[in-house]
């Protein structure tokens, strides 16, 4: 139903959802959505958790992924996918945009837009993609000072600290500073590119009760794992984040490369989603009954005669 109607909305925080769902035994199971859209649809398919990528936030916006989102565009992409889905998300706050304040700043309106998780990491800014090289980390403690601004902020929203040294500073490094992260109060942690399966078995074994997250983004430095081996390995979570982004935007160059060969977009209809299946996805049909509901409740018989 739409979330317009309030007996229709969750009755827990987003926070406690996701809480609850790591509790769960497996993994939990997150696939990026760019969108309110593409949100619907992975519930659709089966998924109870979504993850928002600061990747395919800023490519979906023809940005690259540094750092140069602000908070309140990113809550916008939240409340649509929060609203469209109702699932529990995991946002990607990158390096919080600025030092504690702003972490907490980031923490109080992400929470408020409706995610239920938000992941921090140590990068310094302009951040890079994790899967790239040449990246620089902020000292370890000024990172867990983060976490502990995050932490300080929260009301229900998981904390998550992500720390990409294991390709600048070594593995052993990567789990010094998670764990010093877990000292500051992160709930879990997020190793950035790790690129054998001995690696991920290793950081998880350093890391005895901490949820731990596994990110199968691809054409990166991690090889194709499934969800079941990760869990295998000791992971809690996985994410596949820039995925729906990318088979959205090769479409996409396909449709607009196809228009301009043929002069019109009827080579590609059998690629598109119909008009039904939009309306079906989107729920246009509840929308409309919804609509035509409410003044039924203030006269039921029917409109007076006046
Ligand atoms: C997880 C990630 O932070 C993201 O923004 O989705 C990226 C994904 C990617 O660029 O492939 C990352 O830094 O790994
Ligand atoms: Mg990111």
């Amino acid at each position: 139903m739409p979330y317009l109607v309030a007996d229709d909305l969750p009755t827990e925080s987003a926070g406690k959802r996701f809480r609850a769902a790591l509790a769960r035994p497996g993994i939990y199971q997150l696939p990026g959505a760019h969108n309110g859209q593409a949100a619907i649809q992975a519930r659709n398919a089966g998924f109870d958790g979504l993850y928002l990528s600061g990747a395919a936030m800023t490519a979906s916006m023809g940005l690259p992924d540094l750092g140069i989102i602000t908070v309140d565009e990113v809550a916008f992409f939240i409340r649509q996918i929060a609203r469209s889905s109702g699932l529990p998300l995991l946002v990607d706050g990158d390096t919080g945009y600025g030092e504690v304040l702003n972490v907490m700043h980031m923490v109080r309106t992400f929470e408020d837009a409706g995610a239920g998780a938000v992941h921090l990491e140590d990068q310094i800014l302009p951040k890079k993609c994790g899967h790239l090289n040449g990246k620089n980390l902020v000292p370890a403690i000024d990172m867990a000072a983060k976490v502990a601004a995050a932490r300080k902020a929260s009301r229900d929203i998981v904390i998550m600290a992500r720390t990409d040294a294991a390709g600048v500073e070594g593995f052993d490094a990567a789990v010094e500073r998670a764990k010093m992260y877990v000292d500051a109060g992160a709930d879990a942690i997020f190793p950035e590119a790790l690129n054998t399966r001995e690696m991920f078995e290793k950081f998880a074994a350093a890391m005895p009760g901490v949820p731990l997250l596994a990110n199968m983004t691809e054409f990166g430095k991690t090889p194709f794992y499934t969800a079941k081996e990760f869990e295998e390995m000791g992971y809690k979570m996985v994410i596949w984040p820039v995925s729906s982004l990318r088979a959205a935007n090769k479409a996409q160059a396909e449709l607009y490369a196809s228009i301009k060969a043929n002069g019109g977009t009827h080579k590609m209809v059998d690629c598109m989603q119909t008009r039904q299946e939009l309306y079906d996805v989107i729920g246009l049909h509840d929308f409309e009954e919804l609509d035509a509901s409410i003044i039924k409740t203030i006269v039921p018989q029917g409109m007076p005669q006046i």
